[in-house]
């Protein structure tokens, strides 16, 4: 059975500082444990607000980034030098200062990359990736994700599976090309949530009254083809990091007071 746990933090910018902090330290931790580490980036503000945060923090040089697979939940099929694009604000806040090994970030395809607007070969190739890097131990075709960050809407989604879409209902693969999505922009690649639930542990990011809907649903039990997100679960963890926004609609958590 897999720990469910609920962290509150006061506000936005407490909780990105404290997710870098704790990000350090989990890495620090693994790649002393076994030698590298692998994490999935999410797209969205205060997935990137993180990355922000770990780029400013000198805690940040503790982590061998040459030891650091990468990899991302969804991503919006744009060309690779537009703003939208999650890889391309990945970058910027963070991975453009730190020293990755190129071979180990593993990007998803752009709309005017090596599959042109092909929406369908881009996921199916990096399913192909995920493949190519899954370990026998793994048992299947998806690497055992140390840690995978997600963030999710206000309406439940979670990296690109929408309520009630053609993706929550996928069982078979790994990565699939998602149309029409709700949330601009339309055409997007997503991991699928039998891929997310591959991670050892998953850490649920949100901030803002927009989002406690959706986190007091997935939290109280709901169906994930109605709310996605109550779907993301790591086989070792599942961290809801949230701010006292975010939690507004939960009981029985711990309310840390305003800073
Ligand atoms: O479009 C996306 O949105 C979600 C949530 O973003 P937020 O800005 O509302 O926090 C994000 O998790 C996903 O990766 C992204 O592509």
């Amino acid at each position: 059975m897999t720990d469910t746990e609920v962290v509150v933090y006061a506000n936005p910018e407490l909780l990105a500082a404290a997710v870098a902090a704790r990000l350090v330290t989990r890495l620090v931790d693994l790649q002393a444990a076994k030698g590298s580490a692998s994490v999935v980036l999410t797209g969205g503000g205060t997935g990137i607000a993180v990355l922000d945060q770990l780029r400013r923090s000198p805690a940040r040089d503790a982590v061998d980034w040459s030891r650091l697979d990468l990899y991302w939940g969804d991503e919006r099929f744009v060309p690779a030098n537009d703003g939208e694009r999650n890889e391309k604000q990945a970058r910027e806040a963070l991975l453009d200062h730190v020293p990755v090994d190129p071979k180990r970030v593993h990007a998803m395809a752009a709309s005017d990359g090596e599959f042109g607007d092909d929406v369908d070969a881009a996921a199916a190739a990096y399913a192909r990736v995920l493949a190519d890097n899954a370990q026998p131990e793994d048992h299947g075709d998806v690497p055992g994700f140390d840690i995978t960050l997600l963030g999710l809407g206000g309406e439940g989604h979670t990296a690109s599976v929408f309520p009630e879409s053609p993706a929550v209902h996928e069982t078979e693969r790994s990565v699939v090309a998602v149309r029409n999505c709700p949330k601009p922009p339309p055409t997007r690649v997503s991991l699928t949530l039998p891929a997310i639930r591959r991670s050892h542990d998953v850490w649920l990011l949100t901030t803002g009254a927009a989002k406690a809907d959706a986190v007091a649903l997935a939290l109280s039990g709901a169906g994930e083809v109605q709310v996605p997100v109550a779907g993301a679960r790591g086989q070792r963890r599942t961290l809801w990091l949230l701010d006292k926004a975010a939690a507004g609609k939960l009981s029985n958590v711990y309310q840390p007071p305003t800073a």
